[in-house]
């Protein structure tokens, strides 16, 4: 009866005949700071209507066009504000990106865990293409949000639909893919995300709590409650799903630990573990990952 998702879904219309993905025009390269990133960009695309990036984003006098991509224009940081760190991620880039030839990066990580916020900054230093796959799925789904796809066809239904994006996803090349929380849990979904290299975001529960506490659990469907403190409702269910989940993570080529980052360069919080040095050290993992393989 229900046409599935991935009937609408189209994603070979948005690849070359190689099945990289068409890269942005530079008119699209908008230098921006990373801390703006919070404005919203909208990128109308042909084939799936306009699409609005979950993070990244300017002034609504900004609004860019492009052929084939949910990836936002650009997470650059301006010139004048370049910081050492920059310079870093920049050249572990330049090391590393001959040796991925094209492999996909797909980040695997809890819900709020900063798929997200890191797959863009890998995205641009590497010059990849970023997907989202929640979004991917909203837009396929007609723009319904996750919650509603919950709510109108149960969890099993979007699941079905999660593995036919990742399937789909998995014949291409150059992209970073920030996956859903829960995309770990059906082996199928690692054999297609095996194709590129799997990273997964460790971050400690009570940290993810403060920070989707903070932004509000409404379009996470497992995570929404009703009444009661937030905080310790959200860690609750965070737990939950850790201990469903945690043995799923290890599946990951590699994981980039938030303790280890702030133990390694002595911050003491590891919620002062900027996304800067979070993608750095991805890109450091992945190097040694890729040395260990060949
Ligand atoms: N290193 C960081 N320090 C502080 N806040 C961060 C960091 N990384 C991400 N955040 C914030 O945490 C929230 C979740 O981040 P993000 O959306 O990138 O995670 P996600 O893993 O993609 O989440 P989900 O799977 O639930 O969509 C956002 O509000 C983001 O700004
Ligand atoms: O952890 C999960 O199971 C989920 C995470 C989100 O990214 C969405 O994929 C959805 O809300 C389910």
């Amino acid at each position: 009866m229900e046409a599935t998702v991935s009937q609408s879904l189209r994603l070979t219309t948005w690849t070359n005949s190689d099945n990289t993905v068409p890269k942005l025009t530079n008119s699209m390269r908008l230098y921006t700071r990373f801390e703006k990133k919070k404005n919203i960009n909208m990128l109308k695309c042909n084939h799936l209507g306009t699409i609005k990036p979950a993070i990244g984003h300017r002034s609504a006098g900004l609004k860019a066009s492009c052929a084939s991509q949910n990836s936002p224009a650009s997470v650059l940081k301006s010139e004048t504000s370049i910081t050492e760190e920059d310079l870093l991620l920049k050249k572990k880039c330049e090391e590393i990106k001959p040796c991925l030839s094209g492999r996909c990066i797909y980040l695997v990580g809890m819900m709020g865990s900063g798929k997200t916020t890191i797959g863009q900054i890998l995205s641009e230093v590497l010059d990849y293409s970023f997907f989202d796959s929640d979004k991917l799925i909203e837009q396929a789904a007609g723009g319904t949000a996750v919650a509603d796809i919950f709510k109108l066809y149960g969890e099993g239904y979007f699941r079905d639909n999660e593995t036919e994006v990742l399937h789909k996803l998995s014949l291409m090349h150059g992209l970073v893919i920030s996956t859903g929380g829960g995309a770990v849990v059906r082996p199928i979904n690692w054999k297609y995300m095996h194709k590129g290299i799997t990273v997964f975001i460790d971050v400690p529960l009570d940290t993810l709590a403060q920070r989707l506490t903070a932004v509000g659990t409404a379009s996470r469907p497992l995570l929404h409650h009703g009444s009661g403190d937030a905080y310790n409702q959200t860690f609750r269910r965070l737990s939950k799903l850790w201990e469903e989940r945690s043995e799923c993570y290890t599946n990951a080529s590699v994981r980039v630990s938030l303790e280890r980052i702030a133990d390694k360069l002595d911050i003491g919080d590891v919620c002062s573990v900027n996304p800067t040095q979070i993608a750095i050290e991805a890109l450091v993992q992945i190097e040694d990952f890729l040395k260990e393989e060949r």
